[in-house]
């Protein structure tokens, strides 16, 4: 197995308190990898400390040979790794098609000061990311909204743009946390299709999800937390099996 992406004695404290106790495992490269746990379990704050948010106190993140745990998120960008956010709120205004651009054009390599002057180089890279942008919005089913301001879109389509946004930065690996959250299901249905479609496509995804129908159906392998630590890993039917998994969830000590 190749790994797209390891993680190795992973540790991280808040004030104290010890919330990555020693994360371990790897994330096959092409695989559609399921992140799961109970509430509280460290899945958000892993994330956070992969991509870049927060600088974990130990351990080690490798973007397949590449060591990068403490790079800033913009430098993880660059080598492949990406993680969805939710739509800014300080930009209700801009149109699905400019929450595209605008990311596009954070990237690392874009000189925003170029585009300010004009440059041939700087219309070029504006018409490469603007081609990409309508690509990714027909991919997602997102061209006959690409005009409507972020506001105006139902709860999964806004999802959508989250994921857009982040595949903008043309990623190899995808980190997505709870991406169908409080979307109705055929929403879910809609979205879940998309991300099998992009991980068929070759995008290697990392998945955070409550919904274990979800989980059963979209990931292998299938990671779980608890307490800051990766307790297990395997296929749904094996985690879903083992005791541990199931005290863990009941939140009982192991
Ligand atoms: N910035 C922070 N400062 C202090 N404590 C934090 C911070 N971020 C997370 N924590 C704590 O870390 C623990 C793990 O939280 P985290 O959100 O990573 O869990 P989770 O597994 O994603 O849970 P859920 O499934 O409920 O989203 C929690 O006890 C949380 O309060």
């Amino acid at each position: 197995m190749n790994a797209a992406l390891t993680i190795a004695g992973l540790k991280l404290s808040f004030y104290g308190v010890h919330v990555l106790r020693g994360v371990d495992f790897a994330v096959p490269e092409g695989s559609f990898t399921g992140l799961i746990g109970p509430n509280g379990a460290g899945k958000s704050t892993l994330f956070n400390a992969v991509s870049g948010l927060y600088r974990p106190d130990a351990g080690s993140v490798r973007l397949r040979d590449v060591e990068t745990a403490g790079l800033p998120p913009e430098k993880l960008v660059a080598v492949g790794l990406v993680r969805s956010f939710q739509l800014a709120r300080g930009f209700p205004k801009l149109s699905v098609f400019q929450h595209l651009m605008l990311y596009g054009a954070a990237q690392p390599g874009e000189h925003l000061l170029a585009g300010l002057f004009g440059s041939q180089r700087a219309r070029q890279r504006e018409a490469a990311l603007a081609e990409r942008a309508f690509g990714i919005a027909r991919r997602l089913k997102l061209d006959h909204v690409l005009d409507n301001p972020v506001t105006a879109l139902s709860g999964g389509q806004k999802k959508l743009v989250e994921i857009g946004r982040a595949l903008m930065a043309e990623p190899t690996i995808l980190l997505l946390d709870e991406p169908m959250a409080g979307v109705n299901p055929s929403l879910t249905e809609q979205i879940a299709e998309h991300l099998v479609a992009l991980n068929r496509g070759g995008l290697t995804i990392c998945l955070i999800e409550h919904d274990m129908g979800l989980i059963r159906r979209l990931c292998a392998p299938v990671i779980v937390m608890a307490e800051g630590r990766t307790l297990t890993q395997g296929s749904f039917e094996e985690v879903a099996s083992d005791t541990r998994v199931q005290e863990a969830y009941l939140g009982r000590r192991h």
